[in-house]
């Protein structure tokens, strides 16, 4: 009788509207995360986060979302952006680490092997623990003598753009160092990008990747719909795909002709192990190193180009440091300075500290699940499930911690001894937990690979050479 007074296609509609009405009204009343404030689309739907990822500007718009709506921030029907320093600690703790959200799950697609994508703790501290010894700082003092190889290449190029005073691209020379160091740690074969002064387009690559990446991590059910339907009929129309193909495929390679080969770089050392103790295997020895080429040499381009700029912005913090390292690098040759005497230059160290803090290379939030127990964040109970994580653009520039000057770029502030600790605990450039980056800075005069890659190329740049920002520089910003 109903169907008589309506058709079919109208009750569908009533049943439709219904449903979504009532989850409008759980998600805006009722929802555990309902008194969080944020961006009302942000609450109802992902999509709402995808499309921030996607436009590129998401490094700054997050941070301008805190200064609206404070040190929480809903970002997702169950996502929250946490910028409270107390909260912050929590979900990147050692121990009872949160795991990883399921955003990451969408990078790690099938690959069995991937440290940085991989959701279980139990797994992740198995893989890292296989890998972990050749990224440490004893097997990275091993790398300095084919970096100042490169170094040496590279300041030949530049001293060519210096002797005729032309204007050029040093955040070009600068990436393709990047790409050559990784190549050479990894394969004791840099790439040639270098001395061939081109990247075969690999840059773009790379950047369309990560640009895909970064939205399709939370849009995950149009990543499935496009690798079960829209590729086996259409083929492929992601650029995120290049990781486990065109970067998968270049790193297998390398690792083919690298094979039985004596060597103490990274790919060689895995092999040792593997000859050792059978693992890790040939396909995990290939997924490592497409991450050290996806993870390691984009992050430290960008972070190096980040340096220099604010440096040519600050002229007279360029006029101190290069004093400083006049004063504290006299021994070394030329302007090549060994890593030991970069380590003791305090200024070096605290620019390079103070660049990753105010533009720190990775900008997404780091997604983890709260615990089944859950958790309380500024005095309000989270139920276990929750996605929560922070931007480094985040907790970088929470005045709480950094200061009101927490917007300029000071490397003075990591000078301050009595402060120094705890800056230092809330530096986020590599991430936290158990989760760190494995190519990172550590503490007490040790480093690893690309901090000495880091302090390498900017020691021997301004030492050797007068910088200035050409009028008409073009400086973009795209976060992916
Ligand atoms: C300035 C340079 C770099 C920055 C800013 C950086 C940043 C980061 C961050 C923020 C994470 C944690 C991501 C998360 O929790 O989701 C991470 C993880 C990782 N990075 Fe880096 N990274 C840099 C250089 C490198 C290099 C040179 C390598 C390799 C040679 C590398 C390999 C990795 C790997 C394998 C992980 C996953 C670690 C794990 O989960 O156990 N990164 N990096």
């Amino acid at each position: 009788m109903y169907e008589q007074l309506f058709p079919t296609s109208i009750w569908f509609l009533a049943i439709f509207a219904a449903s979504a009405c009532t989850y409008v009204i759980y998600q805006y009343v009722f929802s555990p995360l309902a008194s969080f404030p944020g961006p009302l689309a942000a609450k109802f739907t992902k999509v709402w986060r995808a499309y921030g990822m996607y436009k590129g500007t998401w490094h700054r718009d997050i941070v301008d979302l805190h200064r609206k709506y404070g040190p929480v921030v809903r970002i997702g029907p169950n996502e929250l952006s946490v910028g409270d320093p107390e909260a912050f600690r929590q979900i990147y703790r050692v121990s009872k680490a949160f795991p990883k959200g399921a955003s990451y799950s969408v990078v790690q697609g099938t690959r069995p092997f991937d440290l940085a994508n991989e959701r279980n703790e139990k797994i992740h501290a198995a893989q890292r623990r296989l890998v972990a010894r050749p990224y440490s700082m004893e097997s990275t003092k091993r790398f300095e003598p084919q970096i100042d190889v490169l170094l040496d290449t590279l300041l030949h190029k530049l001293d060519d753009f210096a002797k005729s005073s032309q204007i050029f691209d040093l955040g070009f020379w600068i990436q393709l160092y990047a790409f050559d160091v990784i190549g050479t740690v990894s394969f004791s074969k840099p790439f040639g990008f270098i001395s061939s002064g081109t990247d075969n387009a690999i840059f773009e690559r790379i950047q369309k990747a990560m640009d895909s990446a970064a939205w399709l991590m939370h849009a995950r059910w149009f990543f499935n719909l496009h690798q079960n339907v829209i590729k086996p009929i259409f083929g492929n129309w992601l650029a995120l795909n290049d990781r486990h193909g065109y970067f998968f495929q270049f790193s297998k390679d390398e690792v083919e002709k690298r094979k039985g080969k004596p060597g103490k770089d990274i790919a060689g050392q895995l092999f040792q192990a593997q000859a050792a103790g059978g693992q890790p295997n040939d396909l995990a020895i290939t997924f490592m190193m497409t991450t050290n080429v996806f993870a390691g040499s984009d992050t430290t381009a960008i972070a190096m180009r980040a340096i220099f700029l604010n440096l040519l912005h600050n002229p007279q913090m360029l006029k101190k440091l290069r004093a400083d390292l006049q004063e504290q690098c006299s021994s070394s040759s030329g302007s090549i300075v060994n890593s030991s005497e970069a380590e003791s230059s305090p200024y070096l160290q605290a620019v390079i500290y103070e660049g990753l803090r105010i533009f720190p290379s990775v900008a997404f939030v780091l997604d983890r699940d709260v615990p089944p127990e859950g958790m309380t964040i500024i005095g309000k109970y989270i139920p276990g499930g929750t996605v929560v994580g922070t931007s480094p653009w985040v907790i970088h520039r929470v005045q709480e911690i950094w200061g009101a000057d927490a917007d300029e770029f000071r490397p003075e502030r990591w000078l301050d001894e009595e402060r120094i600790g705890e800056l230092r605990r809330f530096f986020f450039a590599f991430g936290g937990g158990t989760r760190t980056c494995i190519g990172r800075r550590q503490y007490q005069g040790a480093f690893t690979i690309t901090w000495l890659e880091m302090e390498k190329l900017i020691a021997a740049l301004v030492m050797r050479y007068d910088f200035e920002l050409a009028d008409d520089a073009n400086i973009t910003e795209k976060c992916g």
